[in-house]
């Protein structure tokens, strides 16, 4: 089946299809001659006459040339498979990291990227090489046959359309089911990798009995769409199997009954015999390749999505990062809705000075984070625009805007790194001395010098060994290391007790000083040290004051 998204898809990867089917046909000639001097040195032993050895002779070159194409098939093959591999995987990376959807489908996104794109190569690299094989070689075969033996020829000839045609009746609903079954499979891969995170919370509610229960169903459900899978695929395949059985069968018993009739020699008749075989050889192969390659087939809905998803930010400009130290940071009238709700901001103006430090305050919900998902163009706004030193996010380079503004989220990931390497996460050349005084302006060398292996500490994922305030307090010295000229903390000391919070900001302060700061916080113990607040509601600006907030800037109720 060819599937005309998959070989858009495969892109420049048609030359190398096209060389692999060269291969084939290559490798299918050989078959062929081999064949056909078998049967030529088999008919003279049977008869008893003439000098075998030419043919004998001709038949070892054959075996060895055959070899040395099956070497140079395989080795041409994984090559191939290698780079559709990286290939695909290389632009499906790119949109995993600009597309807001694969971020909140990771384990689908995960299952797409490696068994959709394992399943590809072998559709892409034994699968459609052997399709073009096909459609050549048993008509060529058939041809050489009828020429020897017309009957036998046209039996051939008539089977051999049969095999090839006949599964064809099964592929829509193979693929149909195929593509039941692979949406089975990401969802139950999503599930586990989001039940796998959540194991201690689940155990800790009493719901991983259920949830269990739930992904055991799902399981079963996967289980019971791969047998049926299984079963249509096996009655293709058994019908393919007796179409080339039958086609043998036949074309040697017509060559059979002209012996008899003396209308054909037992030369012949062996012949036909060799080649019928040959005529069939590569239909058998097709189907296992099918059978190899579908379930690349099926994950063509998954890869497509990922690919011709909208990106969340498009376009960028070529300027490079504002002047180190601090920038300001302008929005003019932003307005922002997240796809398909009406949460977001709007009509946000908020002006900010080189080196300012200003705390952002507010409700749940408020739209504080969507404030610091638009300075680092995590998305554009609908409304509006941002600027940074007075040029618009949009004139930066992305690589540079990234590295000029640098959010600390409440939840910040670690890697499965040494602690030394994550805290380089932005500035890879930065010092031991440099990554140390990081760590203690964030009040975590102590904690980081207390691991086993101090920094050369390799975390476990996540940092699962460590607190949620210590993994706050290594993130908050990652982002301190960037020195970038826009440091953006959103509730970044939420896990923190008052006494650890406050000696954190001050650390923050004191590294961070000159460089713009803008801190989200919902406690006013966070924003003591600002020296200007602003208070978000409902998606807008309700109130700003100068220096540090106090309740003033809190909404009644809140947290002091
Ligand atoms: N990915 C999203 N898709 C749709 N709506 C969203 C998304 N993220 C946030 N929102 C909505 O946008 C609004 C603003 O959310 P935001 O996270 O900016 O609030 P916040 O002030 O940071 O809240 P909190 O203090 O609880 O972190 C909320 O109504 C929220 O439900």
């Amino acid at each position: 089946m060819i599937h005309r998204r998959l070989l858009q898809l495969a892109g420049t990867v048609r030359g190398a299809i096209l060389a692999l089917a060269a291969v084939g046909l290559v490798m299918s000639a050989l078959h062929v001659a081999f064949a056909l001097l078998v049967g030529l040195v088999v008919a003279a032993l049977v008869r008893g006459d003439g000098d075998v050895s030419v043919p004998l002779t001709a038949l070892a070159v054959v075996a060895l040339v055959r070899a040395a194409v099956i070497w140079v098939r395989e080795s041409l093959t994984t090559r191939i498979g290698v780079s559709v591999r990286i290939r695909l995987r290389s632009r499906l990376l790119d949109k995993v990291a600009a597309v807001p959807e694969a971020e909140r489908r990771a384990g689908r996104t995960a299952a797409t990227v490696i068994d959709g794109v394992d399943g590809l190569d072998a559709y892409y690299t034994r699968y459609l090489p052997q399709l073009v094989v096909v459609l050549l070689v048993p008509a060529a075969v058939a041809v050489i046959v009828a020429v020897l033996a017309p009957a036998a020829g046209a039996v051939l000839a008539v089977t051999a359309a049969v095999a090839v045609l006949a599964p064809r009746l099964w592929d829509a609903r193979l693929l149909r089911n195929g593509r039941g079954r692979w949406a089975a499979f990401t969802r139950l891969s999503g599930d586990y990798v989001e039940a796998l995170r959540s194991v201690p919370l689940l155990r800790g509610f009493g719901a991983a009995e259920r949830v269990g229960a739930e992904l055991d169903a799902r399981a079963e459900d996967l289980r019971e769409r791969t047998m049926s899978q299984l079963r249509v695929s096996l009655v293709e395949s058994a019908f393919s199997a007796l179409a080339v059985h039958v086609g043998v069968v036949a074309a040697v018993l017509v060559s059979l009954a002209a012996v008899v009739t003396g209308s054909t020699t037992a030369t012949t008749a062996v012949l036909v015999l060799m080649l019928a075989r040959e005529c069939f050889r590569p239909v058998a192969e097709l189907g296992q390749h099918w059978h190899a390659g579908y379930l690349g087939l099926t994950a063509v809905d998954g890869l497509d999505g990922l690919l011709s998803a909208e990106p969340a930010v498009t376009g960028e400009g070529s300027r490079t990062a504002p002047a180190r130290g601090g920038a300001s940071v302008e929005l003019r009238d932003v307005g922002y809705r997240y796809p398909g709700a009406d949460t977001g901001v709007r009509g946000i103006d908020l002006r900010i000075e080189p080196g300012e430090t200003v705390a952002v305050l507010g409700p749940s919900g408020a739209g504080k984070s969507t404030l610091a998902r638009l300075l680092e163009r995590g998305a554009d706004p609908d409304d509006g625009s941002v600027h940074i030193d007075g040029t618009d996010l949009r004139g930066y380079a992305l690589s540079a805007l990234r590295r000029s503004v640098v959010v600390v989220p409440q939840d910040p990931v670690l890697f499965a790194w040494s602690v030394r390497e994550n805290l380089r996460l932005y500035r890879p050349g930065a010092t031991d001395a440099e990554v140390e005084a990081a760590a203690a302006a964030a009040d975590a060398h102590d904690l980081v010098s207390a691991l086993p292996s101090g920094y050369d500490t390799v975390l476990a994922e996540d940092g699962e060994q460590l607190s949620g305030g210590q993994r706050q307090r290594i993130a908050i010295a990652r982002a301190l290391l960037a020195e970038a000229p826009v440091l953006v903390l959103d509730e970044v000391t939420s896990a923190l007790d008052a006494d650890t919070e406050r000696r954190v900001i001050a650390g923050i302060f004191g590294h961070a000083a000159g460089r713009t700061t803008i801190v989200i916080a919902h406690r006013l113990t966070a924003a003591e040290r600002c020296t200007r607040w602003v208070r978000i509601e409902s998606g807008r600006v309700a109130a700003t004051g100068a220096g540090p907030p106090t309740a003033l800037a809190q909404p009644t109720g809140a947290a002091r």
